[in-house]
């Protein structure tokens, strides 16, 4: 196990994590039917020119308090791009991209290609998350699958690019562990927004 650089850090990130998904969930309750198809859209369009410049695009499933950049990911396939997305092995392993559709589910209840599917290295990935701050430290899932493989995406040259909901982005700061991998940007449905 590994123990925390600082005990109340972890505490701090258990409720902030928390909160953050109560927030989210209340944002997205108050949508009407055809408004969470409209703001996926809108964060396609704010996707657009990093996708331009982009071969290979890491994307994700999206579950199903997250927002969805499938129609950024179609879109970014139409043009011509590679689109690739995180696939598991087994529960233990860290996740590799692997390019094409995301047509098998995995053992983390997210769909990916299948298993013998080449590898890529993305030169843009789309990260999900539970909620980022204004210097771009990401709160995720808290089992460190994101933290564990963006370190080396950023090594291959990757530009690793947030996405959420406008509320997942919080004023108060989030506690960053020396692990945590400092974000190059956020997209949401109100635009995109660069910390590095
Ligand atoms: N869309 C997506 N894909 C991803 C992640 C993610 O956060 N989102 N991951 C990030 O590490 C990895 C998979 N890890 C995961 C870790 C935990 C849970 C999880 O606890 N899910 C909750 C439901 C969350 C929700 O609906 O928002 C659950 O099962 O109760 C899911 C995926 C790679 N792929
Ligand atoms: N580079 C790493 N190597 C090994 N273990 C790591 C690494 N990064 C994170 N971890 C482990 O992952 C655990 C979860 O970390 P943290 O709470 O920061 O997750 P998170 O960023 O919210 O989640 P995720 O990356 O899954 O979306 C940590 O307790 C740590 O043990």
């Amino acid at each position: 196990m590994v123990v925390p650089s600082h005990p109340s850090l972890a505490a701090d990130k258990v409720t902030l994590r928390r909160e953050a998904r109560e927030q989210r969930r209340t944002f997205i309750e108050s949508l009407g039917r055809d408004d969470r198809g409209a703001l996926e859209l809108k964060l396609a369009d704010a996707l657009k020119p990093l996708i331009a410049q982009s071969r290979v695009i890491g994307g994700y499933c999206p579950l199903p308090s997250e927002i969805s950049p499938l129609p950024a990911m179609e879109a970014a396939a139409h043009s011509g791009s590679v689109v690739a997305y995180p696939a598991f092995a087994d529960h233990q392993s860290n996740f590799r991209f692997l390019a094409g559709d995301p047509t098998e589910s995995g053992p983390w209840a997210c769909f990916q290609p299948p298993l013998d599917a080449p590898e890529v290295f993305p030169d843009l990935v789309l990260v999900p998350l539970v909620a980022i701050d204004r210097h771009g430290t990401r709160l995720g899932q808290g089992k460190g699958h994101y933290d564990r493989v963006l370190g080396k995406l950023r090594e291959h040259g990757a530009l690793l690019i947030g996405v959420g909901w406008s509320v997942q982005k919080l004023d108060e700061e989030i506690p960053a562990d020396h692990w945590d991998v400092t974000l190059d940007g956020f997209a949401s449905p109100d635009g995109l927004e660069m910390y590095r």
